[in-house]
């Protein structure tokens, strides 16, 4: 009898016993069921709330993944045709992932603003290795602790005090651009040094005297690192750690960050040791003229809300980089790591680690955003040449013939320069998605949809500042766009090139006083020309937006005309 079963169940010697693996195999494909059935059920709140949202058709279980492939021009341009028929909310499915896309001002707002939807999505983590738990990806309890110490740190009258070292680099960065007298150049290489530059000295106080050649190799290291990262978001089949560790980039990615890492740990043990002997930011910036941290004309010296400078967001937008302007006390001489230093032996609750953590965060964030805004504006002026003679013209207006560097009052001036940053940053934002991991359903201002918990919910910047319902002729560069009477009329959430609420962009004042000082210093230089249209322009968008082709550009030293009496 036993022979028979034996038999029958194609099992060898005893017939009762069935091995491990054949127990394994048999086991298997019920777990495995059963595990189908309830991740189905669990997601079918998801499914549900995801079917009534808009959205292109996709595959059956790869959803729209194979947009995604190719090119990153052609992604972006993809992405952008496909979302041509939507105006209020759009939904894909990347594999079981959905994203979901806000275009209202409306849906923008109740998610900026929100303090309950802080959490950034997954894809933030391939950050982590560089950044660790730095303020663009941390959460909950140690973002508000962090955010409430750093934001000081950006408080306008610190960056006054920054003002000669912006203009230090700007004539820097003027002298090397010579070389290139008419050649047509990727002006993104320029920026970038020159940003990384500023950085490393207002953020980490490595001022040029005291900077080696850990120096350069830590500003070509975060610019690699920068590519790797973009590159990593490109390709899909390097997001996850298992594929992306076995190829080259993983390897190259170890070197950078010893690199990276090796310069902040080195400057902060520096700092740390002067602290100790009593010598305060010995590495940090000492000339600073007091004229600087004068008030500007017409400021009553109550609030940080300086007439005439926007500082990136529409007007009434406020956030808690706007406070009083004299709660600052002593600290407007010291670099952002002094600063942070300084809170440390003060009590406050922060390591070293998370010191690094917050100084290696700073200099990514503020350093290819910048870049590739700065290099959008100097490829609008070339485009624009009518445009161009008119802040030529308001540069002359205030600097005649002089070679003299540029105050805080000159870039309240320099108000027509500003609307076409702002025109720039509208329609070429650096950062053209903010995406954020939904812990709880959302239900919509601009509908009745509910967006379900467990969705990467994103504010598609790129989309909204093109709306044609708030901006007529959205795809013509019109610095008019941003006079105050059309700010006014607007909805704040509709122009968000930094993001908004409580995590908008910490350097959004930093980066504006920075780009005026960069971008009136060339063009008081040299009159920028493009040999390629608008339409030509091959956008690409990773992390940050750029163009695929460089950003192409030529120069023409100019001949500046006296100061109109
Ligand atoms: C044109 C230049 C810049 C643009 C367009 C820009 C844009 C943004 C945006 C959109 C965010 C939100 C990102 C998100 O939620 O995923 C952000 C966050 C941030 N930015 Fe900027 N940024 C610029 C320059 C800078 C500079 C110069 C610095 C520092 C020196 C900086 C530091 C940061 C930090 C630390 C955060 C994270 C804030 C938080 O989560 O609390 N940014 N930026």
């Amino acid at each position: 009898m036993s022979a028979t079963i034996a038999q029958a169940d194609g099992l060898n010697g005893n017939a009762n016993i069935i091995s491990p693996i054949n127990m394994f195999y048999f086991l298997l494909a019920p777990a495995l069921l059963l595990w189908f059935v309830y991740w189905r059920l669990s997601r079918r709140h998801m499914l549900e709330l995801a079917e009534r949202i808009p959205g292109p058709k996709g595959l059956p279980l790869l959803g729209n993944a194979l947009d995604l492939v190719g090119s990153s021009h052609s992604v972006f341009r993809t992405i952008i045709e496909k979302g041509k028929d939507y105006n209020e909310v759009i939904k894909i499915w990347i594999g079981p992932k959905l994203i979901v896309f806000l275009v209202d001002p409306r849906d923008v707002e109740l998610l900026l603003s929100s303090h309950v939807f802080i959490d950034k999505s997954p894809e933030y983590r391939f950050f982590k290795p560089w950044l660790g738990n730095g303020l663009l990806i941390s959460t909950g309890h140690k973002w508000r602790q962090h955010r409430k110490l750093i934001a000081p740190t950006f408080h306008l009258n610190v960056l006054k005090s920054f003002i000669d070292l912006f203009n230090e680099n700007s004539r820097l960065v003027v002298e090397k651009m010579h070389k290139e007298n008419g050649k047509a150049f990727d002006c993104h290489d320029y920026m970038s040094e020159c940003t990384v530059e500023i950085l490393l000295e207002t953020a980490m106080g490595v001022s040029k005297k005291t900077q080696d050649q850990s120096g350069y190799d830590y500003a070509m290291a975060v610019m690699k690192m920068c590519d790797i990262l973009h590159l990593r978001h490109r390709k899909m089949w390097l997001y996850p750690d298992l594929f992306f560790n076995l190829t080259q980039y993983a390897k190259k990615q170890v070197k950078l960050l010893d690199t990276i890492h090796s310069l902040t740990k080195k400057v902060i043990r520096n700092k740390k040791a002067a602290f100790d002997k009593g010598t305060r930011g010995s590495l940090a910036i000492t000339s600073i003229k007091t004229s600087e941290l004068e008030k500007p004309k017409g400021d009553a010296g109550k609030t940080s809300t300086v007439e005439g400078l926007s500082f990136g967001q529409s007007a009434n937008l406020k956030d808690d980089l706007d406070v009083d302007e004299n709660d600052i006390g002593e600290k407007k001489r010291l670099a952002f790591l002094d600063l942070l230093l300084e809170s440390a032996e003060n009590g406050a609750l922060i390591s070293d680690e998370e010191i690094k953590n917050q100084v290696d965060t700073i200099m990514f964030e503020g350093h290819d955003t910048t870049a590739a805004g700065s290099s959008f504006f100097l490829s609008m002026m070339g485009v624009h040449q009518h445009i161009q003679d008119k802040v030529i013209q308001e540069l002359d207006d205030i600097f005649g013939d002089s070679d003299r560097p540029a105050t805080f009052q000159d870039t309240l001036e320099m108000k027509y320069l500003e609307r076409c940053l702002m025109e720039t940053l509208r329609m070429y934002p650096p950062v053209p998605i903010i995406a954020r991991s939904l812990k709880q359903d959302l239900k919509l201002a601009s509908s009745d949809l509910i967006v379900p918990a467990g969705a990467t919910i994103t504010v598609a910047t790129f989309k909204l500042h093109r709306l044609e319902s708030i901006y007529p002729n959205p795809d013509v560069f019109d610095p008019d766009n941003f006079l105050p009477e059309k700010q006014a009329n607007r909805h704040y959430y509709a122009f968000v090139p930094f993001s908004a609420g409580p995590r908008s962009c910490v350097g959004r004042k930093y980066a504006m006083l920075k780009l005026k000082i960069i971008l009136s210093t060339i063009l008081r230089n040299f009159r920028v020309h493009s040999d390629l249209k608008e339409e030509d322009f091959k956008l690409q968008a990773d992390i940050i937006l750029k163009r695929e082709e460089g950003f192409q550009i030529r120069l023409e030293p100019r001949k500046r005309k006296a100061k109109a009496l």
